[in-house]
Formats: C-alpha cells, structure tokens, sequence
C-alpha cells in the first residue's frame, strides 16, 4: 500500500530530512523532479507485447496415481477470452493465444509405409490410420481402465512461467514504478509546502529512498494480484475438461502393451526394439512417451479447444520429456453420435468417409481400432497453434487411449520404467 504523507511516520521510515539549502531552490527545476523524469524515463514500460495478456496453459492431469501428462491449450467455445494450457498428469493441457506462432519446421519422423496410414490434412499433417490396435486390445484397455477406475481429468495451469513473466514485467516496468515515483513526489511535495519542520527536507537521496520503498510496496501488492488472477483462471480452467481418464501403465496387460508397441514402430521407423539416443546410449523409442492414458467421455461430456504442446514446455515440462511432438490417439470404440475430434483451424477432409459429413472443419468421427495421429509442434518443439483441436461433446460414450510422443526421455511416474520397458516390449 502506499502510505500516504500525513501517515509518515519518520522514526520508523529513516532520519528526518535536512532543510533545502537555498541553492537547491534556486534551480528552475527541482532536483526531485529531474530524479523523478530520469527514474520514470529509466523504467518506462515497453508497449505489451501481444502475448502480453494471452493466458495460455493449462495442464490437466488424471488423478491416477502414476500420472502422466501433455498439455493442452484450449479456448473455450463459451468465451471469448484466450487461455493457454498445458496438461499435467494424466491429461492434457490447454494453450490458446491470440497471435499465432506457427510452426514452420518440419514435424517429426514417422514410419510412413505403416498399413493403414491416411492423410487427412497436409501441412500441418493429420493422419487416420485404420486398424491400429485389434478389437481385442481395445476391449482390454477399457477393462483396465474400469478396474483401476477414472478420475476427473484435472486441469493444471501450463504456460504459468510465462504468463507470470510477462504480467509481473509488465507491472514492475509500468504501472508500479509510476505509482511508487508518483506517490514519493507527492509525499515529498506534501513534506516542503508545510509538513513538520516547515518545509524541510525534499531531499534526492529521501525522493529516491521513497520511491523504492513504494516500489517495493507496490510491486508486492501487484505481484499478489496477479497470482490470485492466476489461480483464479486456473481454477475455471477445469470445466474445460469434463472427461474421467486413468493412466495404463502396467505393460503387463496386453491391450496396452500393444498398443505401446504399435506407437514405438511407428515412431521409430528404424528398428521396432530398440533405438539410439542422441547421447550415443540405446532408447527405445517407448522411453519417450507418456504413459498410454485412457479417457472416458460420458453423455454431455467434452474438452474445448486446446494445443497438446507448451509454449512453455522446457521448463514447465521438464520432468515429462519437454514438448509434445506428437499425439497419437486410439479410438476404444465406435462413436455414432457425437464425441468427434475437431480441428477448428483445418479444413474438412474431401471426400473421406471419417470426416463429419457437412462439417465445416476437419472432423473426426471415433471409429474402434483407429487412431489419430498429428503434431502439436515441430521436429525443434516450435509450437503449432495450427493443431488447436477439441472433443466435442459426447452423445453416445466414447473412450480413448491417448500417448503423447515428447522431445526427450520421459522417466516415471509419467513415462514408463526402464524395467517395464525391458520386460514387456
Ligand atoms: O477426445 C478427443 O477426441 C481428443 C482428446 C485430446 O485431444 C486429448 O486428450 O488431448
Ligand atoms: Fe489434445
């Protein structure tokens, strides 16, 4: 809070202040007022970036208990406002932004003789690939998922390092540094034109102590707005996801291990065992998933638009493998009615029977066994706002494997462990 000057209380604030010499008034322009133009000139605020305000992660996450975790980035069909997401544990997060960064890279390799493989949309590419797991291996995926149970897909806040950055920048450079230099003058006027000591003080050195303490003051009160702002937006992130999930890591089970198995030889083209990791040591190309999770979508049940990937993947998913370079999802059963995957940015696909007759955007019809396969950034992990995409509503119950594909390794609990890895793949 900024004290205001009948409130100063010296003893506690610093010494009183020295009378102005008369060689100090004789300057047309004050002393204090040249240190308060130099100080206000100093830490003028450069415009906003556009980002500036563009609340963008949130990461949801199962509340499994090995979870795992990819970020969405969603907006919200029901406002207005752009939110970025990343998912943490099981889940997904949500990105979205209002100036687009696209990706310009190419995504990362896949094996692109896979039987079944369809491109649905070019650049940014989206593939449907037929028959990716067998009937029976989707039935065994729900049937884990029920025996272990879902939980409400939780949404944690992605992109937060960001957001905080560019607020609290934002705050101290501006706004802040006004207020604290604008309230040291005034005290410092209030101080000269008649305060005790009769019109003592008004010294540099007292504007500039005052000036920071108020900075100080300040800054503190905006920093504590802006986490509340914070978690508020985080907090309504969650009715973005409506969705139950639970995280597969037991490979024991033979619907998730084919289905790890499947996604291992389609990202790693060169050998379906095993692979070399940039540090010269042997990966196998299972090291670098998510663990495989599974989501429930009942009646009425969605999630809004989002991004897979984190702007902010680096430090926010470090301990997950960094960024999401590519989603793979298997539909566990046919979707009649509802529950599509939609692409809001892409065109619909011409002429495929897996599109949404009439749609206006590529969208997706659920179909058992096949899988959806797209990047949500770059080879690099540049950002692909184009790959916005979202679960429309359900009609009829639709389940889902999801397994995100991340820059690096992804140890446990989000990934799988080496012994699992050795023992069933
Ligand atoms: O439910 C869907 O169709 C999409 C799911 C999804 O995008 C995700 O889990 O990240
Ligand atoms: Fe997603």
């Amino acid at each position: 809070m900024i004290i205001p000057s009948s409130a100063y209380d010296e003893a506690r604030y610093g010494p009183p202040r020295r009378p102005r010499t008369a060689r100090m008034r004789r300057h047309v322009i004050p002393p204090r007022m040249v240190v308060v133009l130099l100080l206000a000139v100093a830490v003028r605020a450069p415009p906003p970036s556009a980002e500036a305000f563009s609340f963008a992660s949130l990461s949801s996450s199962s509340s499994s208990s090995s979870s795992s975790s990819s970020s969405v980035v969603g907006r919200p069909r029901t406002s207005p406002t752009t939110l970025r997401a990343a998912a943490r544990a099981t889940t997904t997060t949500t990105t979205t932004t209002t100036t687009a960064r696209t990706a310009t890279g190419r995504r990362m390799p896949i094996n692109e003789d896979r039987p079944g493989l369809r491109l649905l949309h070019s650049d940014p590419d989206v593939y449907v690939i037929e028959n990716f797991v067998s009937d029976a291996a989707c039935d065994d995926m729900i049937r884990a998922a029920l025996e272990r149970g879902t939980t409400r897909s939780p949404v944690a806040y992605a992109g937060w390092t960001d957001d905080v950055k560019d607020l609290v920048g934002l705050a101290a450079s501006g706004p802040v540094a006004w207020i604290a230099l604008f309230a040291a003058w005034r005290e410092e006027s209030a101080y000269d034109g008649g305060g005790e000591g009769g019109g003592g003080g008004g010294s540099v050195p007292s504007l500039v102590a005052h000036a920071l303490r108020n900075y100080v003051v300040v800054f503190a009160l905006a920093v504590s707005a802006i986490s509340a702002f914070i978690k508020h937006r985080a907090d309504g992130l969650g009715e973005l996801r409506t969705s139950t999930s639970t995280t597969l890591d037991d490979l024991s089970r033979f619907g998730a291990r084919e289905f790890v198995v499947r996604a291992a030889e389609l990202f790693d083209p060169a050998s379906s065992s095993s692979s070399s990791s940039s540090s010269g040591t042997t990966m196998h190309p299972a090291s670098y998933f998510e663990a495989p999770t599974v989501i429930r979508y009942e009646t009425g049940q969605a999630l809004a638009p989002h991004f897979d990937a984190n702007r902010s993947a680096n430090v926010e998913d470090a301990n997950r493998g960094g960024q999401t370079l590519s989603t793979l999802i298997v539909y566990l059963n046919d979707v009649p009615h509802g529950g599509t995957t939609s692409f809001p940015r892409l065109p619909p696909a011409i002429d495929d029977d897996r599109q949404v007759a009439g749609g206006t955007c590529l969208e997706i019809v659920p179909r058992r066994g096949d899988a959806l396969l797209f990047f949500p950034a770059d080879a690099n992990g540049i950002f692909d706002d184009r790959t916005e995409h979202e679960g429309r509503p359900a009609v009829d119950g639709k389940w889902i494997a999801r397994i995100w594909r991340h820059a690096h390794r992804v140890p446990p609990p989000f990934g799988l462990s080496d012994s699992s890895i050795r023992e069933h793949l």
